[in-house]
């Protein structure tokens, strides 16, 4: 099962690489990858199993965190129903997305991160994203919330950013603002 060791921390190249697409149909590697991935996160928000294994607790991966630089997504979250979303997904696309953004108000954290990172992540508030399934089925979600902002932050991975990198410096103006003028 994978664990902590197996998630590879900022500084290692992998994370800041473009993530090679998965060659269809998946193969059996590749499934084998997705399904530990699946596995983790259901491991990681089990209380005795994270605890026995000392997991972080986990909505998303991308198979760069796990030092494979492959196009390799898995969410295990809940929507806006409290319906759990779990998905896997080789080769995800955001085909399309609002211009509407939004954040979370805690901000947002990542299993290769070990600090606490505090301040705004814009996020589309909408997402379409496309991708394949370990049934080879090419599936298309129209996403929003939290589960929208989990997909945005994995697709992220996949290509080399990381969430930080999205806080947005607050205006310049704010940073220097004029001086008041002597009455
Ligand atoms: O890339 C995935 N991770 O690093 C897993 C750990 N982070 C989270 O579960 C997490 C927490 C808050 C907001 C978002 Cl958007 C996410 Cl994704
Ligand atoms: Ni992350």
């Amino acid at each position: 099962m994978l664990t902590m060791k197996d998630i590879i921390k900022e500084g290692h190249p992998t994370l800041r690489k473009e993530a090679a697409a998965v060659t269809l149909p998946p193969t059996d590697e590749d499934k084998k990858i997705l399904k530990q991935m699946m596995d983790f996160l259901v491991h990681s928000q089990d209380p005795e199993i994270a605890e026995e294994h000392d997991l972080r607790p986990g909505v998303g991966l991308a198979a760069p965190q796990i030092n494979v630089s492959k196009q390799i997504i898995a969410v295990r979250t809940t929507d806006h129903n409290d319906e759990l979303l779990e998905v896997g997904m080789f080769n995800p696309k955001i085909i399309s997305h609002s211009a509407e953004t939004t954040f979370l108000e805690n901000g947002e954290g990542c299993l290769s991160v070990d600090r606490e990172v505090n301040g705004i992540v814009p996020r589309y508030s909408r997402i379409k994203v496309e991708g394949v399934t370990s049934e080879g089925q090419t599936i298309t979600l129209r996403l929003k919330g939290f589960p929208a902002i989990v997909f945005q932050h994995e697709i992220d991975h996949l290509k080399g950013i990381m969430f930080y990198d999205r806080i947005e410096e607050i205006e310049d103006s704010f940073k220097y603002p004029l001086p008041p003028r002597e009455v």
